[in-house]
C-alpha cells in the first residue's frame, strides 16, 4: 500500500503494450521513455516489464540493486538453444550460473587463454589481408560485411572447436546460415513467451524451427566432442575450448556434474558470443570511418607513426594506439552491438528510488538510448572520437553512460576477447588499405540503417574498394 509502480502506458487487455513495439524496439521504447521517463513500467503480454533509459537509472538497477536484477527470464527457446538453461547467458541467477560463469571466466576467457590464440588470430587476419590485396590489384569492390563475418566465424571456430569448419560440415545450409538462424529465432519475439496460454499453439512456428535448428547443433557438437575424445592430446597443442570443457567432463563443479548437454550449451554460448558480436562492431566502425574521412585519415596517421609503413600491425602495438581506442569507443556508443543488452529478471520485490518493482519483473536496459542521451553526451548523435580525449570513461561498465558490454554481475565476460579482435582487425584493415565507397557514393551519403536483432548489424552490407598502402 502506498508503493507505486513507475509510470508507463496502460496497454491493451492481453497484449499490454506489445503492439507498440515494431521493427525497431530500441527506438520505440526510447519514444515511450521520452513521454513516461527513464524508469518506465509496461506490460508486454502478461509479462511485467521495467525499461531503463538513462545512465542514472541504469546505475540504480545494474549497480545499487544489481543482485535483485541479476537473473534471466525463462524462454520457450531455452530448451533448444541452451539445452534447458544449461548455458551462461540465459541461466537463472543461482549456484549453477555462478559456477559456470567462474569456469568460463577463469578457464576460457582469461587473458592467458586469449593470448594463447594470438598467432591463430594473426594467421586468419593475414589470410584476409592477402585476399584484399588481390582485390585491390583489380580495383574490385569488396563486401566488407561478408568478409569480416567470415573472419570472425573462422577465428571463433578455431579457438572454440579447434579448427575451421567448412560451411557444409554443419549442415547443407552452411555454418553461418545455421548459426544466424539460431540467433534470429532467439531474437524474434515469441508470442508464447508473453502470453503463456497460447505457447503450445506455436502460432508463429518458432518452436518448430527451433527444434530443427537444435537437432543440427546437437549432432554437430556430438561429432566434435567425439573427435576430441578420440584425438591424441599432444602436450604442446594449444587447448581449444572443447578440450578445456572435456577436462571437466563427468566431474562435479560443486554440486553440478558436467555432462554433454552442459558442454554443448557452453560451446553454443561461446560461439554465439564471439561470432556476430565482434563482426557487427567491426562493420559499424569501418562504416563510421568511411563516412568520416577526417577520422579515417587521423587514425591512419596514428598507425603510421606507431607502426610505420614497412610492417603490419601486431597485437602488441594495440596498447599504444590511443586514437584507435577512442574511435572504437565512439562506434560502440553509437552502434551498440546489443542495443537492449540481454533482458534481466528480478528475483524479489524491490524498492528502486520511489518505485516498487515486483518480483519476476523483466528488466530491459535501453543501452542504445542511454548512449545517445543528450544530457550525458554533447552533440550526442555526432561521431566524434575526440570526445574521449583526456576522459577516463571506458567501456567496461564502470560509467553508466557507456555500457556496450552491460555492467554488473551479468556484464559480458568476453569483453577482453571482443575488444582484442575488434581493435586488431580495424587497425589492420585501416593500416594496410585506403578505402573508398563504390559507385561514387559520397561519404556523407553512406546508408547507416540498422537491422534490429539480439545483435544489431547494418541493414545493407558495407561495400568498399581497397587500395594497398604499405611499402611491404
Ligand atoms: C564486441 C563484442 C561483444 C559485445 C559488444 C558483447 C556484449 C554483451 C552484452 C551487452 C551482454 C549482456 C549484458 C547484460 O545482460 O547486462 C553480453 C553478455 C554475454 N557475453 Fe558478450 N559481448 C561481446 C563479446 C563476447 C565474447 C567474445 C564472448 C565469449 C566468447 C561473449 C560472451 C558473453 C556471455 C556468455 C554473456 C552472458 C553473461 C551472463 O549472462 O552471465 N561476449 N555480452
Amino acid at each position: 500500500k502506498g508503493k507505486k509502480l513507475p509510470p508507463g502506458p496502460r496497454g491493451l487487455p492481453i497484449l499490454g503494450s506489445l503492439h507498440k513495439l515494431g521493427a525497431n524496439p530500441h527506438r520505440d521504447l526510447h519514444q515511450l521513455a521520452l513521454k513516461y521517463g527513464p524508469v518506465m513500467y509496461l506490460r508486454l503480454g502478461f509479462v511485467p516489464t521495467v525499461v531503463v533509459s538513462s545512465p542514472q537509472a541504469a546505475e540504480l538497477f545494474l549497480k545499487t540493486h544489481d543482485l535483485v536484477f541479476a537473473s534471466r527470464p525463462r524462454y520457450q527457446a531455452e530448451k533448444y538453444v541452451s539445452w534447458g538453461q544449461r548455458n551462461l547467458g540465459f541461466a537463472e541467477y543461482g549456484s549453477y550460473w555462478r559456477n559456470m560463469r567462474k569456469l568460463c571466466t577463469l578457464e576460457l576467457l582469461s587473458q592467458t587463454k586469449i593470448n594463447s590464440f594470438r598467432s591463430m588470430r594473426e594467421e586468419e587476419l593475414d589470410l584476409l589481408i592477402k585476399l584484399l590485396r588481390e582485390a585491390a590489384k583489380d580495383g574490385a569492390t569488396v563486401d566488407l560485411s561478408a568478409k569480416v563475418s567470415t573472419l570472425s566465424a573462422d577465428m571463433a571456430c578455431r579457438m572454440i572447436l579447434g579448427k575451421k569448419y567448412m560451411d557444409q560440415d554443419l549442415d547443407e545450409k552452411g555454418f553461418k546460415a545455421v548459426m544466424q538462424e539460431a540467433m534470429h529465432l532467439v531474437a524474434t519475439p515469441n508470442m508464447g513467451d508473453y502470453i503463456p496460454y497460447i505457447a503450445a499453439l506455436d502460432l508463429q512456428g518458432i518452436t518448430k524451427r527451433l527444434k530443427v535448428n537444435h537437432k543440427i547443433f546437437d549432432h554437430f557438437f556430438d561429432k566434435i566432442i567425439d573427435e576430441h575424445m578420440d584425438s591424441d592430446k599432444g602436450e604442446d597443442k594449444t587447448k581449444d575450448f572443447v578440450d578445456v570443457m572435456l577436462g571437466f567432463y563427468g566431474t562435479e563443479e560443486s554440486e553440478y556434474r558436467i555432462e554433454r548437454p552442459n558442454i554443448k550449451a557452453i560451446l553454443m554460448d561461446m560461439l554465439a558470443g564471439s561470432t556476430d558480436t565482434s563482426a557487427t562492431a567491426i562493420e559499424w566502425t569501418l562504416s563510421e570511418l568511411l563516412k568520416n574521412p577526417r577520422v579515417m585519415k587521423k587514425l591512419q596517421m596514428e598507425l603510421e607513426s606507431v607502426v610505420g609503413m614497412k610492417r603490419k600491425v601486431e597485437e602488441s602495438d594495440l596498447e599504444k594506439l590511443e586514437y584507435l581506442d577512442m574511435v572504437i569507443k565512439e562506434s560502440l556508443r553509437l552502434h551498440p552491438v546489443a542495443p537492449l543488452l540481454i533482458p534481466h529478471q528480478s528475483t524479489e520485490d524491490c524498492m528502486v528510488g520511489d518505485f516498487m518493482i515486483p518480483k519476476r519483473s523483466r528488466l530491459i536496459v535501453n543501452a542504445w538510448a542511454i548512449m545517445r542521451d543528450p544530457s550525458a553526451w554533447r552533440d550526442a548523435e555526432k561521431f566524434w572520437p575526440e570526445r574521449f580525449e583526456g576522459s577516463s570513461i571506458d567501456v567496461r561498465g564502470r560509467e553508466f553512460q557507456l555500457i556496450p558490454f552491460g555492467s554488473g554481475r551479468r556484464g559480458c565476460p568476453g569483453i577482453q576477447l571482443g575488444l582484442t579482435v575488434i581493435r586488431q582487425t580495424v587497425a589492420q584493415l585501416v593500416h594496410c588499405f585506403d578505402w573508398k565507397l563504390p559507385n561514387h557514393i559520397l561519404p556523407a551519403y553512406l546508408d547507416m540503417t540498422e537491422k534490429y536483432g539480439l545483435t544489431m548489424p547494418r541493414d545493407n552490407h558495407l561495400l568498399a574498394i581497397p587500395s594497398y598502402r604499405l611499402s611491404l
